[in-house]
């Protein structure tokens, strides 16, 4: 900027064009020439506008129509520009004279005191550079964005702007001497210059606040004094002492611009547009590279069609070889299983002789249990026999477990070919390795073969082996059955001894129908002393059987003649019954067979059996039971007065009446038990059984109440005696010959405790 007095070489100093001799030449000039001389047109432009400012307006010395040019200021840069200026590129020096001879002539002046053309605007001169360039990223200031975009040999373009500014007289008015419009001129001038003094003072104070947008001259330097930009002020004043004051106005002013500190930046950007050549440039040798890549593709791919269909053609025949050689393995593979199959049916045959043989055993078993004499000799003979069988048993599995491992040999010889079949299909690429596989697979097929042959022959060995073993285990089955027949014999020889006991005690029962079982040979009630005298005869009789019966009993046993009762088989039950209470007449058999269950058992039939024979029989057996002491409460706790009561209830047969009553009348001789025979209904039965009339279960009838009362006048003293059923027996029997004394001999101690 050129600042100084109106007149004093402002427009000399910068303006100047020096045409001829470029001694003559001012700072315009002489810049432009020094930026023509340096730069290349290949990479550089350099263009000019030139402006005036006058009367707060900005017009264009280049193209004058153009007026009032706004000033734009970049928010982001703080660039300032004037967009509506002619921006005109330099090619030579000859160009800027002309540019500079038409902005001088477009410029507007006027005659003032201090000088005649005095220029009243500030003329400015903005001089646009630009320089192309590629910096590495090293040296480079551009954003990381930027960078990661093109990493490297970025286009860059440096750009500077140099301003020259021709600025108008900075005299006072009056001192100009300007009048009218003049004075407006004036005015305006003053005004840029004082806000641009302000400016620099601001700068020179290092203000927080420039007031920049004070004047349009100020807006327009904006970014050329301070800052970034490097500024330099020539200060023009005139040698005379009458300017005195203003020489030394602008002396000051320029030593308050000297203290502008000022901090040069370096301003560059990326070429974008020669970028984007750039790329498109890279995006068509691509595009081109590209599709020259499709094209080989396509080649190939056409090739390699070509390829497979050629495979294919060969994996077909190769296909075809291996389904030809499949077969033939599939045939042999079946002539194998053939042959297993006939074996499999041989050892099925084996196995079913077998099975016949263990049925015959099993049959063999069930006979020689029959007989326990001969049951140990022939378990051990079993167990021999036994043993040997489970060791042909055993040997027949071994055998099958050997065949069920053939199996799995040909199993696994059927994996092995399906393997086979897989690398078949996966050998499309080596017809050479399918070729050695399946050379492999027969070297495998005959091994297997072979061994298969080996175990066949070593299995028709086995089975010779044990058909010789048949042979001997028929020889000792027939010795077997032999002696099982023996023993048959034998058996029936028992059994025939058996019917014979049976028969004989038939007729032992038949006696016994027409007397009573041992109750009425014991001796604990009234009336014993007679009825015995008359059956001594019978009883003679009866001891004799009763001693065969002994004999059988001890041979049998009493828990076999026991388990007698319980046989399906009425007959035997029967006869069981009998023996059974034939052998409880007797003193000694007594409680052990109450101890051995027999009691149970008889109970029971009492209480389940329908048949009267077996209620009668089984009453006379209870009936001797009975005459046991210790057994009469063991026949109470397991209720058996409840069960005679109810077989007494439900029949009339005086035989059986008889001995029901027999039982209770013994039961009646334990005073402890009275109690209960009166609440499980003994009593009441042996009452009710008069009913019958018949003289012998009258007898016991009478025996019993005599038993009962026989104990009470014991225990009469102590209590009262309740005897209803008296007056009823007197009132329902008659009196036989035979029992007129049993019954007086009641009657007397009934009446005698009564009495008491
Ligand atoms: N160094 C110099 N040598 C010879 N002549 C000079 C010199 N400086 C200025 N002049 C002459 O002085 C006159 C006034 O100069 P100039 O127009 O450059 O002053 P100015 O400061 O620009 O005035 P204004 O501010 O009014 O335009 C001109 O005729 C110019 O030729």
């Amino acid at each position: 900027m050129a600042y100084g007095q109106t007149g004093t070489g402002k427009t000399y100093t910068v303006g100047r064009l020096g045409k001829d001799d470029p001694s003559e030449r001012g700072i315009m000039v002489r810049a432009l020439e020094h930026i023509l001389s340096s730069m290349s047109f290949e990479t550089d432009r350099v263009a000019i506008s030139y402006l005036q400012l006058y009367l707060e307006s900005v017009q264009d010395l280049l193209d004058p129509e153009k007026t009032n040019i706004p000033i734009v200021e970049d928010a982001k840069t703080g660039e300032i520009s004037l967009p509506g200026a002619s921006i005109v590129e330099i090619k030579d020096l000859e160009h800027v004279f002309h540019l500079l001879q038409i902005g001088e002539a477009n410029r507007h002046a006027a005659n003032t005191k201090m000088n005649t053309e005095s220029s009243r605007s500030h003329a400015i001169l903005i001089i646009h550079l630009q320089r192309s360039s590629r910096i590495k990223e090293e040296n480079s200031s551009l954003s990381n964005d930027t960078h990661d975009i093109f990493p490297d040999d970025l286009p860059l373009v440096l750009k500077s702007k140099l301003l020259i500014v021709d600025l108008a007289g900075s005299e006072r008015i009056d001192k100009s001497g300007s009048e009218g419009h003049m004075i407006e001129e004036a005015k305006f001038i003053n005004l840029s210059l004082t806000s641009l003094g302000k400016c620099i003072n601001a700068l020179a104070e290092n203000s927080p606040h420039i007031p920049t947008r004070d004047s349009k001259l100020t807006r327009i330097l904006r970014d050329s004094f301070g800052g970034t930009a490097r500024t330099s002020l020539v200060v023009t004043i005139g040698p005379s002492s009458r300017h005195y004051s203003e020489t030394s106005s602008t002396i000051m002013f320029g030593q308050r611009a000297m203290k502008v500190v000022n901090t040069i930046k370096l301003k560059e950007e990326v070429d974008y547009e020669t970028l984007y050549k750039k790329v498109e440039r890279e995006v068509d040798q691509l595009t081109s590279e590209m599709e020259r890549q499709q094209k080989l593709m396509k080649n190939e791919k056409m090739q390699l069609d070509k390829k497979l269909k050629e495979s294919e053609g060969s994996f077909h025949d190769l296909r075809m070889t291996s389904n030809i050689r499949i077969e033939n393995l599939e045939k042999e593979k079946c002539q194998l299983e053939s042959a297993v199959k006939t074996l499999m049916r041989d050892l099925e045959e084996e196995r079913g002789q077998n099975n016949l043989l263990s049925e015959q055993i099993a049959e063999l078993e069930k006979l020689v249990n029959e007989n326990k004499q001969q049951q140990l000799e022939n378990l051990s003979r079993m167990k021999i026999f036994t043993d040997t069988t489970k060791e042909h048993e055993k040997e027949m599995e071994e055998l099958l477990r050997q065949l069920q491992e053939e199996r799995r040999c040909s199993s696994s010889l059927k994996d092995r070919m399906s393997v086979l079949q897989q690398e078949l299909c996966d050998a499309q690429s080596s017809t050479q390795l399918q070729e050695s596989m399946a050379h492999e697979l027969e070297k495998k097929l005959t091994k297997v073969t072979e061994e298969f042959t080996s175990q066949v022959q070593s299995l028709k060995e086995k089975i010779s082996e044990l058909i010789s073993e048949k042979e001997v285990i028929y020889e000792e089955l027939k010795s077997t059955q032999e002696k099982v027949q023996q023993e048959m014999l034998h058996r029936q020889g028992l059994e025939d001894q058996i019917l014979r006991l049976k028969w004989s005690t038939s007729d032992i029962c038949a006696e016994e129908s027409k007397t009573s079982y041992g109750m009425v040979r014991s001796g604990s009630g009234l009336g014993n002393a007679a009825f015995v005298s008359k059956s001594g005869k019978i009883r003679e009789a009866l001891s004799g059987q009763r001693g065969t019966i002994s004999k059988i009993f001890e041979e049998v046993g009493l828990p076999n003649v026991l388990a007698l009762l319980k046989s399906e088989d009425l007959d035997v039950q029967i006869h069981a019954v009998k023996v059974v209470a034939n052998l409880a007449a007797e003193d000694i058999n007594q409680e052990r067979i109450v101890e051995e269950g027999g009691l149970d058992a008889l109970l029971s039939l009492l209480e389940t059996s329908e048949n009267t024979t077996i209620h009668r029989v089984t009453a006379g057996a209870v009936a001797n039971l009975a005459m046991n002491g210790s057994n009469q409460g063991v026949i109470m706790n397991k209720g058996g007065a409840r069960l005679l009561a109810n077989v007494a209830s439900k029949t009339e047969d005086p035989q059986t009446l008889r001995l029901v009553a027999g039982a209770i009348a013994n039961l009646c001789g334990n005073e402890k038990l009275h109690l209960m025979l009166k609440r499980d209904g003994g009593i009441k039965a042996l009452l009710g059984m008069v009913r019958s009339g018949h003289a012998e279960v009258i007898a016991q009838i009478a025996r019993g109440i005599a038993n009962f009362a026989k104990c009470e006048s014991r225990v009469i003293s102590q209590g009262q005696l309740n005897f209803p059923f008296v007056p009823q027996m007197f009132h329902s029997c008659f009196f036989s010959g035979e029992l007129l004394q049993l019954q007086l001999e009641t009657f007397s101690l009934v009446y005698s405790t009564a009495k008491c």
